[in-house]
């Protein structure tokens, strides 16, 4: 029997400038908040690259540290055009891919998931069958992941209560267990805690024992 042909997805990741990302982390962290959001997304970048289901890997950013070290890795780095928001830079994530992958899907992914496995990606790309397909953040309010299938719009709507709005947009709702390094996006201490509990890529493992090596008190793992 001939093999089912899988068309392979590209991914887009946007990364905000570290030096301005993460402010939420910025309490606990205020020494390491922007080598943490360095970590995060080269962590989620080697991850989706190490998926079957991955083709390429589009980090939109003007940071020049990420850019290095994903291009580094194997991932191609767009400019964050227009430099306006994050569903702008996705727009332009998005029209950069399909001009240089025609045929392909793009799915906008997070760049704030130190916890990804490249298994539980490929599963719910897999799972992305749907013209737009999107994964709920841990919390149950946000996304994580927005796929749209060859020739279709990526149409994003991440920011605040962006669930609702994908699926109000017609995007459909990746009904998967098993996918919790997927979901599981960093905004927060506890959040981070709890990504350091699935167990975090080396980038984000190796800052983490900065921290804990730091003067004790003023940063740790918080909960
Ligand atoms: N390229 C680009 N990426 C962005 C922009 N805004 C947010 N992102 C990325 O989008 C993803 C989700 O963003 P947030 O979780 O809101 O990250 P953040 O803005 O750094 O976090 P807070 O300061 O805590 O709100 C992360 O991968 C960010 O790096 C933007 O204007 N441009
Ligand atoms: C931008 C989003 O993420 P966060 O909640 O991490 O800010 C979102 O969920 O759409």
């Amino acid at each position: 029997m001939a093999d089912l042909q899988v068309v392979p997805w590209i991914l887009a990741i946007p990364v905000k400038r570290t030096a301005i990302a993460k402010s939420r982390l910025a309490a606990a962290y205020p020494q390491h908040r922007p080598e943490l959001a360095r970590a995060f997304a080269v962590d989620t970048t080697a991850a989706a690259l190490a998926s079957g289901l991955v083709r390429a890997v589009l980090v939109v950013t003007d940071d020049p540290v990420v850019a290095a070290d994903v291009t580094a890795i194997g991932a191609v780095v767009v400019p964050d055009v227009p430099g306006a928001d994050l569903n702008a830079a996705l727009r332009h994530g998005a029209a950069r891919a399909a001009e240089r992958f025609p045929g392909h899907g793009v799915a906008a992914l997070s760049a704030d998931l130190p916890a990804l496995r490249p298994a539980e990606l490929t599963a719910v790309l897999a799972a992305c069958t749907a013209a737009r397909s999107f994964v709920i953040d841990e919390p149950g309010t946000g996304t994580t992941m927005l796929a749209a299938a060859p020739g279709v719009a990526l149409d994003p709507r991440f920011g605040v209560g962006s669930a609702l709005a994908h699926q109000a947009s017609g995007a459909i709702p990746i009904d998967l267990t098993g996918i919790d390094s997927v979901r599981r996006d960093v905004d927060t201490a506890a959040d981070l805690a709890h990504a350091v509990q699935l167990g975090v890529g080396p980038a984000t493992a190796d800052v983490m024992s900065l921290v804990l090596g730091s003067a004790i008190g003023s940063e740790g793992l918080a909960c």
